[in-house]
């Protein structure tokens, strides 16, 4: 594996912040890092960045303790944001290329690629303070990779983007791992995740509940979804065995199951032998999922 984290606790004087976290992460891999507010994503990447030292644990990249490995191998978007106001877009980038070891010359075809890539062409001699915040972060984000560093670690790389600007940064992170990047990033988005990640972190209170590839947590949780339309009312569905929530949507129903295996017998009661036009048996979803474990809702 490229990234070890083994045993690692934090400790600010009595708060634990991280507790006995253990994850790797493959080479090439995306791997998401969940959890509400205060959960100790940051710290985490602190640690990881040897910005910060463990309290008790070893973290190593390549098996190499991370306070021996060379700066350049990393990238980092930290959550608090921050280019240089006065400084032109392209000169950002060649600043930060050749900060972290690249030649001038060598950037230019990067330099030139990420602008187009994300529709940054009309901004590139602009100041940076005269951008919108979402061209602004996209400019720290480029920064944080042009060295074109073996790991990338992406704190909140989605907030505060539009549509559009999510779907760029989707496909860049996706070119970047087809490059052979490992990338390790936090998101508030499920969907982001869900749609990214090859294996997941959910950690609550600094204490991972999950580790593994999404897959295996949905299957674990199992096929508890079903969505019907059907003439029984709400009231009706409640009082099912093995339904433990009903939730009204704009075309029917979706209940929730104990478990999957109370599917026949309840498409057997629902349909009481006549045709339906919708009866699914589905995973849930990353978000409903991330509900349920950490037991509140998203911040
Ligand atoms: N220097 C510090 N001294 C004391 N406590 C700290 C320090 N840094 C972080 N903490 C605490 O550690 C916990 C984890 O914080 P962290 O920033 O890692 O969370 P996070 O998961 O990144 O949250 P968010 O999603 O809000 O960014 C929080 O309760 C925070 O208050």
């Amino acid at each position: 594996m490229a990234l070890k984290i083994d045993h690692v606790t934090k400790k600010y004087q009595n708060f634990t912040a991280v507790n006995q976290l253990s994850f790797t992460i493959e080479k090439g891999e995306i791997f998401g890092l969940i959890g509400q507010n205060g959960a100790g994503k940051t710290t985490t990447f602190r640690m990881i960045l040897d910005l910060q030292e463990t309290t008790e644990g070893n973290i190593s990249w390549n098996d190499i303790p991370i306070n021996k490995v060379n700066r350049d191998v990393l990238g980092y978007l930290p959550e608090e944001r921050g280019i240089f106001p006065s400084m032109t877009v392209e000169d950002q980038l060649y600043f930060f290329g050749v900060l972290r070891g690249r030649g001038k010359k060598d950037l230019k075809q990067d330099v030139d690629y990420w602008i187009e890539r994300f529709e940054l062409v009309d901004k590139r001699k602009a100041k940076a303070e005269t951008l919108s915040k979402g061209n602004q972060q996209k400019v720290q984000l480029i920064a944080s990779f042009i060295h074109q560093p073996e790991f990338l670690i992406l704190d909140e790389p989605f907030s505060g983007l539009d549509p559009v600007n999510r779907e760029l940064l989707m496909d860049a992170i996706l070119y970047l791992k087809e490059k052979g990047t490992t990338i390790l990033f936090s998101s508030h988005q499920m969907a982001n995740v869900e749609e990214l990640c090859d294996h997941l972190c959910i950690l609550k209170r600094g204490v991972s509940l999950f580790t593994g590839s999404l897959k295996d947590l949905k299957e674990q949780y199992g096929k508890k979804k079903l969505s019907i339309r059907t003439d029984l009312t709400e009231k009706e569905l409640h009082t099912l065995e093995g339904v433990t929530n009903v939730k009204k949507t704009r075309d029917g129903y979706t209940l929730t199951l104990e478990d999957e295996t109370y599917g026949k017998q309840l498409f057997e009661q629902i349909s009481r032998g006549q045709y339906m036009d919708k009866f699914s048996m589905d995973y849930l979803t990353l978000d409903e999922i991330f509900k349920d474990l950490v037991g509140g809702i998203v911040v």
